[in-house]
């Protein structure tokens, strides 16, 4: 008996060994990151509810400088928060294909814009990219305001008392992208088949995190027989059932009506799609794509399903966390009406285009917002190749040694830097150093097929790059203070070829939303940012309702 048990034993020790300690975990073991289990590697500290799980981000977040690796046998991840290496990865197509962990959202969002990749994602962002030029927006600013003063009009049914933002946002944005994005009038839909989608994506969501932890979840055979992959199906089923109707209804009316996309062509002009007098929604595109044999009914579905969620929840998720920080920041709304006033004077006239651009102080209101709260948190690409990480940024074709020795033997930055003190890293030593005085870990080679997560939420909140990170300073995007600081220090839209093709219009619903609330309103807390305790989800959301009170303004 004694025998097999040491027999057991050893065959797990050697289990260890090649699961732990092949040359693909050695080099990737070789960046700090939290201690090994037994076998397991990080997989079961990671499996916690998801509350824990964003705490533990965070804590990684603080105790590692820029860079950590998570090892789950055969996953390995390299969490990456240093500008420098989030600029190497996000400013070239070479690293644009996304990780293995967004193969979760493939049944939802097949191989839209959000998860395709090649040829297609590039034929792809060809048709849609006009779809969200200045000149369309113009059009959509009417849409968007109509939609605003039906929003008005429900926060004035609850004036004086403390409401639950994050329904009514989700609802009034919803309604938004639908009607300008795909051309279809949510509000005059009496079937509650909005709600039951809203309702659907967010358990999606819970379905999502539950497979995004269980590493065992990813393969769809061992999925499809759980009672979670049944859940996904129910839940999807709702999700496709309502943009199929958009997608139905706008065709309905094209055929009707029809919208001539292709009127008064001028092939040399990227906008010839728009020349006509009827307003367009980005779904006309993708349907007169089709007629050309550009895409197929599928694809239109893809992409309707990646428009829908991506245009609504995350300018939701902005604006929730706008309203909170305004409602615990009175002076910054002083400050906006003042700036409202300049603009429109005493007249109570709806925003239009122009307005926009002198909207500077809430520009800086809602920068500084997506940099507390950024709507899309976390991504993470697939390293296709032998990659090097590094702490530093340099011109092409100069060799940069750095001499890590000659560093941390420094006079200037270590007291008697011969000497052997393991107390220089108590955590209050550790605070007055420079974060780049000590990196014994800098320069990582990673194996290909590394996954590479970036926390937008870790980078926005580093102390090295905003001051007092904690702060809610909209004067950080002074285009005197942004001028400091590294391009890719602050990325809420993700950056380079791949970033959102959707955020001028989100900036423009932003905009528009704020000015109308605060023209009329006066908004008081109720939820405090210390009250907030994040939720993993595939946006930031608060585990719980966010309050706020909306007084009417005195006029
Ligand atoms: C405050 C609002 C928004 C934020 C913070 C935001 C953020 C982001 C981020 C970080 C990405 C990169 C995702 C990744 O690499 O995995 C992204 C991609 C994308 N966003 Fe947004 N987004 C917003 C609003 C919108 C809107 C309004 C739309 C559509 C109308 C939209 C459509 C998309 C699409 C289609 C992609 C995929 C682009 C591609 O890969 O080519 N987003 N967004």
């Amino acid at each position: 008996m004694l025998f097999y048990i040491l027999l057991f034993i050893l065959f797990l020790c050697v289990l260890h060994l090649l699961l732990n300690y092949n040359g693909r975990a050695r080099m990737i073991k070789k960046i700090p990151g939290p201690q090994d289990d037994f076998l397991v590697g990080n997989g079961l500290q990671i499996i916690r509810s998801p509350v824990e799980f964003m705490k533990l981000g965070r804590e990684y977040g603080k105790k590692f400088k820029g860079i950590y690796r998570i090892w789950v046998w055969p996953l390995g991840a390299v969490v990456v928060y240093n500008p420098e290496d989030i600029e190497l990865i996000m400013s070239s197509m070479k690293y644009g294909e996304k990780s293995q962990v967004y193969s979760i959202l493939r049944p939802w969002l097949q191989d839209g814009l959000l998860l395709s990749k090649g040829s297609k994602w590039q034929e792809r962002r060809k048709i849609l990219t006009p779809a969200f030029h200045f000149k369309i927006l113009h059009q959509f600013c009417d849409i968007i305001e109509e939609n605003t003063q039906r929003f008005l009009e429900r926060l004035r049914e609850t004036a004086g008392q403390p409401i639950d933002v994050v329904p009514v946002l989700s609802e009034y944005m919803l309604e938004s992208i639908c009607e300008t994005a795909m051309g279809t009038k949510l509000n005059e839909d009496t079937s509650g088949a909005g709600k039951s989608y809203k309702q659907a994506i967010y358990d999606l969501g819970h379905v999502f995190y539950e497979r995004f932890i269980h590493i065992y979840l990813y393969s769809d055979f061992i999925f499809n027989l759980t009672s979670l992959g049944r859940k996904q199906n129910k839940h999807l089923k709702t999700v496709k059932n309502f943009t199929e109707k958009v997608i139905a209804q706008r065709k309905a009316y094209v055929n009707q009506y029809g919208v001539n996309v292709f009127d008064d062509t001028d092939e040399n002009d990227e906008l010839y799609a728009y020349k006509k007098k009827k307003k367009v929604a980005m779904l006309d595109l993708l349907l007169s794509a089709e007629k050309e044999g550009l895409i197929d009914k599928a694809g239109i579905q893809e992409e309707v399903d990646t428009f829908m969620f991506e245009g609504h929840d995350t300018t939701a998720t902005g604006l929730t966390f706008l309203f909170m920080l305004l409602a615990n920041h009175k002076d910054v709304q002083d400050k906006i009406v003042t700036e409202l006033k300049g603009i429109f004077g005493e007249s109570n006239r709806w925003v239009c285009m122009e307005d926009l651009p002198k909207m500077k102080y809430i520009e800086r209101c809602i920068k500084e917002s997506l940099r507390l709260y950024p709507p899309v948190h976390f991504i993470s690409r697939n390293l296709n190749d032998t990659t090097v990480l590094s702490n530093h940024t340099l011109p092409p074709n100069i060799l940069c040694h750095i001499p890590i020795y000659e560093l941390h033997h420094r006079e200037d930055l270590f007291e008697n830097p011969e000497e052997f003190d393991s107390d220089r890293f108590l955590p209050e030593n550790c605070e007055k150093c420079h974060p780049y005085a000590y990196i014994p870990f800098s320069n990582h080679t990673l194996p290909p097929n590394t996954l590479c997560h970036i926390p937008i939420y870790e980078l926005h909140h580093r102390e090295d790059l905003f001051e007092n990170p904690e702060e809610f300073d909209p004067d950080r995007f002074l285009p005197e203070n942004c001028e400091k600081r590294h391009p890719y220090a602050y990325i809420p839209f993700s950056a380079g070829p791949r970033n959102c093709i959707g955020q001028k219009f989100a900036l423009q619903e932003m905009k528009i939303a704020v000015a109308e609330v605060m023209r009329e309103f006066e908004l008081k807390p109720v939820t405090t940012p210390s009250d907030i305790q994040f939720v993993a989800d595939l946006v930031l959301r608060n585990n719980g309702p966010v309050r706020v009170t909306f007084v009417k303004r005195q006029q």
